[in-house]
């Protein structure tokens, strides 16, 4: 067990899956793993082990926000050797270049955080996804627009912010980044990359546009968990490469 997964050692797989939401990873549990068992309750912060087409998955819910990331990233790297993370969110989009519905697959995650200005004391560290897990993610999406059609979630290739607050006091910054690129906001992809990269492992982070910043648009729990469904495909199909 570590601090905060009650976990025995070899309960957790080497690829694990990271919704915020535990309920989400309960979800994903039942709807694409067979087998699965829960190896924590830990807070409430659910974590499961199942089998994907054969292939050993962990899904361990993050909770929102950086801090409470870091702390389940922190022990899956150091107390369960955990070797891939991939992060299967939700996020607002801040261009009308995404659409409510849409996918985002973080090349690199900006952030308001203080986490990486205290470890870097001044220095802007860049968190970026693993390559690898980023080419065959986008790969994966490909695919599925080309054997399915016209008519599902477009996907973004971009930067995306990780904002330390749901309930910005100077929203007008995050609309500022936009002018340099980056796509969406969410809370926790920047901390998941700076782990990985410290602990030597591969992370990348996916996410739904389930709101939009610009237009005030939000997707029902219905169309959540139809697009829910599409990202978490994609990402096993990633990590299990
Ligand atoms: N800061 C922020 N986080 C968002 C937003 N939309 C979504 Br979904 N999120 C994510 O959803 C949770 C907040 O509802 C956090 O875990 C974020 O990652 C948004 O517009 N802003």
């Amino acid at each position: 067990m570590s601090t905060h997964i009650g976990a025995a050692a070899g309960d957790i797989a080497p690829f694990v899956l990271m919704p915020g939401d535990p309920l989400r990873a309960q979800w994903i549990a039942e709807t694409f793993l067979d087998d699965a068992r829960c190896y924590t309750q830990v807070r409430g912060m659910l974590g499961f082990t199942g089998t994907w087409q054969g292939q050993r998955v962990s899904v361990q819910g993050s909770g929102m926000g950086q801090p409470s990331l870091a702390i389940y990233v922190n022990e899956l790297f150091t107390d369960y050797a955990v070797e891939s993370v991939i992060r299967v969110g939700s996020c607002g989009a801040l261009t009308e270049r995404l659409a409510v519905r849409d996918l985002v697959i973080a090349s690199g995650a900006c952030t308001d955080s203080s986490m990486n200005r205290i470890a870097f004391e001044g220095l802007d560290y860049a968190p970026v996804a693993d390559f690898g897990l980023l080419r065959d993610a986008a790969a994966a999406a490909a695919a599925r627009a080309a054997t399915r059609g016209p008519g599902g979630p477009a996907v973004h290739v971009g930067l995306i912010f990780s904002s330390d607050s749901f309930y910005a006091a100077r929203p007008e910054l995050a609309a500022r980044m936009v002018d340099y690129g980056v796509l969406a906001v969410e809370m926790e992809a920047a901390a998941l990359y700076t782990l990985a990269a410290r602990h030597g492992r591969r992370a990348l982070a996916i996410c739904t546009v389930s709101d939009h910043i610009v237009t005030g648009e939000e997707t029902t729990s219905h169309e959540r968990e139809q697009t829910f469904g599409e990202m978490v495909e994609i990402a096993l199909t990633a990590g299990l490469v």
